[in-house]
């Protein structure tokens, strides 16, 4: 059975990834690999044909730069996805591994918009608001879909929608040193699915729920955009990312 990880588990195996003598990853790579596996599991879950306008909340930490990456990802998928990032600062990248207490503003009222949202929410780590160990203590929104990075967290056990999981970047020291029992990832995959619903199609085109091929998809999805371009994604990039305090940031680089 695949492992579930508390907080405190998670943030350690963080810095253990990016230490010299564990994974070695600078966090712009971490992030990229996180984005790519976000963006990756959004277009198994949501087509381009079905679902081709994506809004991402991305919020201040390391999270919202994952969303930033994905959102170029996104944009490379075929999709036209929006970046809600209101903190420089239906998918949400508001809150990770380090969320705790109440959701404090201008994110308070992000939370609020998607309770009251029909559309579907891919949430990422866990969904923005719930407790990471207790999952969602305070009755606010649940998602469609949920991509785990590196391991489950706790608060993800009572999750019943598709439940992806990514971050193929933990080398076997470092699962082993946190006792990581984690799934094998098929072949180049950069996600792999944990529990599966109706809606996901993971497998086989064009078959399966009636979707097209991801390669008519993608061009269709690039054939209809008009609003958002690639260089409209870098310069939200750049813009949303310059530091007040003249501090680098990683996520500046994305
Ligand atoms: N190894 C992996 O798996 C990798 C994971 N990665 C990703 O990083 C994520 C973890 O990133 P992270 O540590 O920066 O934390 P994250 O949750 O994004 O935000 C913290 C910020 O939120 C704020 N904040 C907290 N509570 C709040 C509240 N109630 N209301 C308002 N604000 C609140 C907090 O502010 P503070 O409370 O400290 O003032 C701080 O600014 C992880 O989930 C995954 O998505 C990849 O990028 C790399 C590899």
């Amino acid at each position: 059975m695949t492992t579930l990880i508390s907080q405190e588990t998670a943030q350690d195996i963080d810095q253990w990834l990016m230490d010299p003598s564990g994974g070695a990853f600078s966090i712009d790579q971490l992030m990229e690999l996180a984005g790519l596996a976000c963006a990756t599991a959004l277009q198994k879950t949501y087509q381009p044909c079905t679902h081709p306008k994506v809004l991402i909340c991305a919020g201040p930490g390391n999270q919202g730069g994952d969303g930033l990456v994905a959102a170029r990802h996104l944009w490379h998928f075929g999709y036209q996805p929006t970046l809600f990032y209101p903190k420089q600062t239906d998918k949400d990248l508001l809150f990770g591994f380090s969320f705790h207490g109440e959701p404090r503003p201008p994110f308070d009222a992000v939370i609020n918009a998607l309770n009251e949202t029909t559309k579907p929410i891919l949430s990422v780590d866990i969904p923005s608001a719930w407790d990471v160990e207790k999952g969602n203590v305070s009755g606010t929104f649940t998602p469609d879909s949920l991509i785990s990075l590196t391991a489950p967290k706790l608060g993800s056990k009572s999750f019943k929608g598709t439940h992806w999981l990514g971050g193929r970047f933990v080398p076997p020291h470092i699962a082993q040193r946190f006792k990581l029992d984690l799934p094998d990832y098929p072949g180049s995959e950069q996600v792999r699915v944990l529990k599966e619903t109706a809606r996901t199609y993971d497998q086989g085109w064009p078959t399966a729920y009636g979707m097209h091929s991801p390669w008519i998809s993608t061009q269709k999805g690039f054939a209809s955009r008009s609003t958002t371009s690639l260089e409209d994604m870098h310069r939200l990039d750049s813009e949303s990312n310059s530091e007040s305090d003249g501090k680098s940031d990683a996520r500046r680089n994305l």
